[in-house]
């Protein structure tokens, strides 16, 4: 430490574990938001074997996104991940000139014109749950976070892998999804605990190897048949399978392909059911908000005549609400940078006070940054979508709203998400009323690398003016 420094305050960090015992190791992001009312906007946590600063406010979180020596840095969970996805474009090392050439080759399969080619099939997965709800009819208790999970993973499976999981027709779950999900639980409880104490997990060790071995060979099977089947489809599976690199002139590898269909499913389906979720939660908790949603649902698609791609644009206060919800629960719990400076190098934040070592994994909480008072006013931690409208969310301070993510690692699928999310809260605030089965419920957490909704159970009762075999017919039509 130089001497203009100060030291960065965090809870005792114990030998063999460091701080393990302060965090949830099922829940850290949650454990950080707890620690930054003890601790302040930055602090340090020794996890997994390093120790990590916790950055929890607007002005830091902008100087790191700010400065040219803080890139991504793949370390802990992500570190844990890229053992399975290595190959794919997550969990890419800052620098690695495969990263490069994967997004410079896959870019053009997720623009806004290319997505709004997958509208059909975004429709079809939303239509089977809309469908599924109304015949429910309005005494049935429905978990809201695992109905959009299934609607998440079949629509990125039909579009970026060319498969049907079927998660509306089975009350179990595809082979696929089970491995899937079974692989990163496993993920998740590595991330927090030492290496040591996971090599001695044989059994779940086995188990989890079995699982990338069948999920591996399931992608690579479905490339096969692409190849062999080849459709004129423009669908990120197409884009994938077929593109070339602009620059280098070349197709991705076999395992660029397979590591990647992973990684779409695993960044965005839990990340949009997520979304989707928080939605309906706050929806529910503000009926002002959901009043004026159901209005602007109500007029644009009588309008258009029903949903379409194009009435999607005309939902400028769904879009605010999307992105309220993004930033009161972002589904994406934080950014990981670092300093890419040499390892016996530091550098000083937050005007010097700070040292910060070459290469030491600081954790931007988004959860903090997005209700920092000092951005967000003193109604921060409250649900208003008027301050998301597209006008005041150009204006925003820059850095201030990260949900998809920090540039050149930001999220490739933003316009993916969006065309779907908005899309399934047309089609939902439309057709339902939703109510809590427990009308004191509160937002609680799943255990998960990502924030996702726990027991979060509603009731959806079709609103007076929808007729069931009418919706039918024109969902199905
Ligand atoms: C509401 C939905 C979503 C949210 C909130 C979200 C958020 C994010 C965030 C914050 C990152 C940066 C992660 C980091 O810094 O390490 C990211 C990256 C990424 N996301 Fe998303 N995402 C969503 C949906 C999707 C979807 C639907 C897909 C694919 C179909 C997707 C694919 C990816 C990929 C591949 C990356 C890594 C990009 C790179 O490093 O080059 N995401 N996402």
């Amino acid at each position: 430490m130089t001497e203009a420094t100060i030291p960065i305050p965090g809870p005792m960090a114990l030998p063999l574990i460091g701080n393990l015992r302060d965090i949830d190791i099922n829940n850290s992001i949650q454990s950080f938001e707890k620690l930054s009312e003890t601790y302040g906007p930055i602090f340090r946590l020794w996890l997994g074997g390093s120790e990590r600063i916790i950055i929890c406010n607007y002005q830091l979180a902008n100087e790191l996104y700010t400065r040219s020596e803080f890139h991504k840095k793949v370390t802990g969970s992500m570190e844990n991940l890229g053992k399975v996805i290595g190959k794919g474009i997550l969990t890419a090392y800052h620098g690695d000139p495969s990263w490069a050439s994967s997004r410079r080759t896959l870019n053009p399969a997720f623009t806004k014109g290319a997505i709004k080619e997958m509208f059909p099939e975004m429709l079809d997965i939303a239509s089977q749950l809309v469908l599924k709800w109304a015949r429910f009819g309005g005494e049935e208790s429905i978990d809201a976070q695992d109905s959009f999970t299934r609607l998440s993973m079949d629509t990125i499976a039909l579009c970026t892998m060319g498969t049907r999981f079927n998660s509306f027709y089975r009350h179990d779950q595809h082979p696929f999804v089970q491995s899937f999900g079974a692989i990163f639980a496993e993920v998740a409880r590595r991330s927090n605990r030492p290496e040591w104490y996971t090599a001695m997990m044989r059994e779940a060790n086995r188990k989890h190897d079995e699982n990338v071995q069948f999920v591996q060979q399931f992608c690579r099977d479905l490339v096969e048949e692409r190849r062999a089947n080849p459709t004129a489809k423009k669908d990120i599976f197409n884009g994938l399978v077929d593109r070339r690199d602009p620059v280098t002139g070349e197709q991705l590898p076999p395992d660029v392909i397979v590591d990647n269909m992973i990684t779409f499913l695993f960044a965005g389906h839990d990340t949009t059911s997520g979304l989707l979720s928080f939605l309906v939660y706050y929806m529910i908790k503000h009926p002002d908000a959901r009043a004026k949603l159901q209005e602007e649902v109500d007029r644009v698609l009588a309008k258009q005549r029903g949903i379409t791609v194009d009435a999607l644009n005309d939902l400028a206060y769904t879009r605010a609400c999307l992105r309220e919800t993004l930033r009161l629960e972002p589904p994406s719990p934080g950014s990981v940078l670092a300093p890419f400076i040499d390892e016996n190098d530091h550098v000083t934040i937050g005007g010097g006070k700070y040292m910060v070592r070459g290469g030491q994994p600081t954790v931007i909480v988004f959860a903090k940054l997005h209700r920092d008072p000092e951005t967000f006013g003193p109604d921060a931690n409250e649900f208003k979508p008027e301050r998301m409208s597209d006008d005041k969310f150009k204006k925003l301070p820059k850095h201030a709203w990260k949900a998809f993510g920090h540039a050149p690692r930001n999220c490739i699928g933003n316009e993916f998400a969006m065309q779907q999310a908005t899309l399934v809260a047309a089609l939902l605030f439309h057709t339902f009323n939703f109510e809590l089965v427990d009308p004191e419920y509160t937002l609680q957490y799943q255990p998960s690398l990502h924030r996702k909704a726990k027991d979060l159970l509603i009731r959806a009762t079709l609103r007076p003016h929808v007729d069931i075999l009418a919706l039918q017919r024109d969902l199905c039509t």
